[in-house]
């Protein structure tokens, strides 16, 4: 079910029809990962080159994610890259105490709370050995749930990402939510094990869990020098060498003979390394069963191909707050994360029936381009841009596909964090800004000589909201900052609640919708006042329920007439389910003229908008229209819309309706002396523990939990723990509520709509 609903919507994972450009001659077979199919490609790079400039520059591009759970190190990670690369002058530390905060979290918010909020791209160069220069486009994406737009925007634009890892806790819960972001956009990853300067870090238990929790075959293609304290280095067991990073900032690599002591354990983790390719590559395969020895390019070219086929992953180590490790990443991305001309990218062309058609990142080719995000700026709007094929130059013309309009592309930059460079130019296969276009995050632009889409990406539903009243009321900058926020994040969604006419914002956690008001107050001077936290709470039906409405009104002028005749039912599950319309019309002979038709759709998810019992959006129900009758005069579109409306609710009442809510998915870290209490508060929260597991010093318990009863965890948490325990949590499903708080919930109700009343 996930995949055929995400292959037909996100056109990178759409493959129906695969074709190639012709100078990919080597195509590997085609990996099935959840269903969804990527092509590996693995080129003859040297021919190519001498083929087509385009591909030396693409063979010399990498564009890449970091993405992982909260404080694993990806913005300790990504000071050292841009450090390395010569991108910036000093490091500077996450909640550091200079004071000045990571070049990549350039928000205020960002550095005072620590924490990404929101992603940030820059670009740097890596000299990658002998082989020469490298470009870099990186975004650092934020960890925390609530921001998980951040990771999906990001993630549909990248070739490759880098997965952190903490290399004590491992993979935990945003761990695997990443990882299922980036199988969902068919994103190769590497692995990088870091806090290996931490006490109790195993990077083999953390490749355990790599393999056993994300199920990706994973090998280590380095081992420690020495841990915690003592750690100091990697044996690089492709080279059989020793690296140690020496320096103020760790800049000089030194390369040694592997300590007498480790080669043991270097030969016993370098086997294994084989085995593990042995498993997903044929060639290494081969030369296994003759028991041979795979050369270092063997070894090498195997990796590459298995990861870009996201058959397996490399796992690096190190400590990036130790500056321990970090260049062999940088190394690593060059070697095994895929160019842009050896990811399979489409786009669905609107004149051919939405045919999926390749984008080949030839420059020559016509220009195409996704906007995956928006930014307010100083000089007006930075729409951040993926160049798919041709290329964009400042000056040029652009038309949005959505819209038709053609703009002119006034500012052309390369973004690097907060800062920007002017460019006259970007290629095929490049991420960059335009600034001054109106658009919308998600909308595809071309040169106007073609008509593709490129699709949108997975935007999930909010699950809180809260209403918001500016402290000053009739304040412009109010809605401005709401149409903005609205824009830039498509998970953050603004409403007026019909009865109380109040402002609600809506968004993806606690947390999620705490900084919007915060940026309010800063950004836009507004002080807001703001109520509880609701639950975005759904409404469905639980059996089917007729309806026979017929909708009159004789007000002296013309009338208004409609009879609709027919019934709602629960949406069928499972595969076949899908194809099944939620609006069916069986009427026949003209008792219902088929012009009004498209209104009693419009009247039923008119209806959809609004439940019965508590007012919440209705999911999950199909509306089918079996008879009716009109009026050769009175009948109009609007009176088979409220006729429709009408008989919605009718029928829903007897349809045995139910509330939905959130249940959030909670995992929570803590020193194990407080495993006890930790639970206990789970319970008495009504959780449902589905795991602990001990490590070492603490516990991980993974709880469901319905976000109603996750209201002021933290605190209480930092409270049961002294400040020790942490958690995460993050959307799983909706579920129906207790019959006993359904009758609480719509007793509430009820009472607020007779007090509006009043
Ligand atoms: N001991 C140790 N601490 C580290 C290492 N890398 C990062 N940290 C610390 O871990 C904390 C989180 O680091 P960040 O780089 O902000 O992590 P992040 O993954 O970007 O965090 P979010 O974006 O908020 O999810 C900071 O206090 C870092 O100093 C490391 O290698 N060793």
């Amino acid at each position: 079910m996930f995949c055929s609903r995400f292959c037909f919507k996100n056109s990178r994972l759409t493959s129906p029809t695969l074709c190639f450009p012709p100078w990919i001659k080597t195509l590997q077979p085609r990996t099935e990962i959840h269903g969804c199919r990527q092509a590996s490609t693995a080129t003859d790079s040297s021919l190519k080159e001498q083929i087509d400039p385009d591909l030396k520059r693409l063979g010399r591009l990498r564009n890449i994610g970091i993405s992982a759970h909260i404080d694993s190190g990806k913005t300790t990670l990504t000071e050292r890259v841009l450090y390395y690369t010569g991108r910036i002058k000093s490091i500077h530390e996450v909640r550091g105490k200079d004071g000045e905060g990571a070049k990549m979290d350039s928000m205020e918010l960002e550095r005072e709370r620590g924490i990404t909020i929101q992603s940030a791209a820059t670009y740097c160069t890596w000299k990658w050995g002998n082989k020469g220069d490298y470009n870099i486009n990186i975004i650092d994406t934020p960890g925390h749930v609530d921001f998980t737009i951040e990771v999906e925007r990001a993630l549909r634009v990248l070739d490759g990402a880098i997965l952190v890892l903490c290399g004590v806790s491992g993979v935990q819960s945003q761990t695997i939510t990443v990882d299922r972001q980036m199988r969902r956009y068919n994103v190769p990853r590497l692995s990088f094990i870091n806090k290996l300067d931490r006490i109790g870090a195993n990077p083999f238990n953390i490749i355990d869990q790599i393999r056993q929790k994300l199920k990706i075959p994973a090998a280590a293609l380095q081992i420690p020098i020495g841990v915690e304290d003592e750690f100091k280095g990697v044996v690089d067991l492709i080279r059989w060498k020793a690296l140690y990073n020496e320096g103020n900032r760790g800049e000089t690599i030194i390369e040694k003979e592997i300590p007498e002591n480790l080669i043991p354990f270097a030969t016993e983790k370098k086997q294994e390394l084989i085995e593990n390719l042995a498993d997903v590559d044929d060639q290494i395969a081969d030369i296994f069963l003759m028991e041979e020895t795979p050369t270092q390019t063997q070894i090498v070219d195997a990796i590459r191909r298995a990861t870009i086929a996201n058959k397996f992953t490399p796992v690096l180590m190190g400590s990036a707050f130790k500056n321990t490790g970090v260049q062999h990443v940088l190394d690593a991305v060059c070697a095994y994360l895929p160019n842009p001309s050896e990811v399979h990218n489409t786009a669905l062309d609107i004149r051919q029936k939405e045919a999926p058609v390749d984008l080949i990142p030839y420059t020559k080719n016509p220009f195409v381009g996704l906007a995956f995000k928006l930014e307010e700026g100083k000089y007006g709007q930075l729409t951040y841009l993926r160049v798919y094929q041709g290329s964009l130059k400042k000056g040029s013309f652009v038309v949005n596909t959505k819209t038709s309009k053609k703009v002119k592309v006034p500012r052309l930059v390369r973004m690097h964090s907060n800062e920007m460079e002017d460019v006259e130019e970007v290629g095929a296969g490049e991420i960059c800004a335009m600034f001054g276009i109106d658009c919308s995050s998600g909308d595809t632009f071309t040169d106007g000589t073609l008509e593709y889409t490129m699709t949108s990406m997975f935007v999930p539903d909010p699950v809180i909201s809260l209403a918001i009243t500016p402290k000053v009321k009739e304040s412009v900058n109010f809605s401005k900052a709401l149409n903005r926020f609205q824009r830039e994040d498509p998970t953050f969604r603004v409403s007026i609640d019909p009865e109380s006419k109040e402002t609600i914002i809506s968004g993806m956690g606690e947390l999620h919708l705490d900084i919007y008001v915060e940026r309010m107050r800063r950004e836009y001077n507004i002080d807001c006042i703001t109520g509880k936290p609701q639950v975005a709470f759904r409404e469905t039906i639980t059996a089917p329920g007729k309806f026979d409405y017929t909708h009159k009104k004789q007000t002296g002028g013309a009338g208004q007439y409609g009879k609709v005749i027919g019934f709602i039912e629960p949406m069928p599950e499972g595969e076949d389910a899908e194809d099944i319309p939620d609006f069916e019309s069986r009427v026949t002979g003209g008792n219902i003229p088929s012009q009004f038709i498209p209104a009693i759709e419009k009247g039923f998810r008119d209806a959809l908008e609004s439940g019965t019992l508590i007012g919440h959006p209705v999911n999950g129900v199909r509306f089918v229209l079996e008879d009716g009758a009109f009026h050769a005069v009175d009948s109009s579109e609007l009176a088979f819309r409220l006729a429709a409306q009408y008989a919605f609710r009718e029928a829903f009442q007897k349809a045995k309706p139910v509330i939905l809510e959130p249940i959030m998915n909670v995992e929570v870290t803590a020193p194990i002396e407080f495993q006890g209490t930790v639970i206990g508060n789970l319970n008495k929260r009504k959780g449902t523990i589905l795991d602990t597991e001990v490590q070492e010093d603490h516990f991980i318990a993974t709880a469901e939990v319905s976000l109603n009863n996750m209201f002021g965890y933290s605190s209480d948490l930092r409270a049961a723990t002294q400040g020790k325990g942490e958690f995460s949590m993050e959307y799983k499903k909706h579920e129906p509520v207790f019959p006993n708080i359904q009758e609480e919930l719509v007793a509430e109700y009820k009472k607020k709509r007779a007090a509006e009343k009043k």
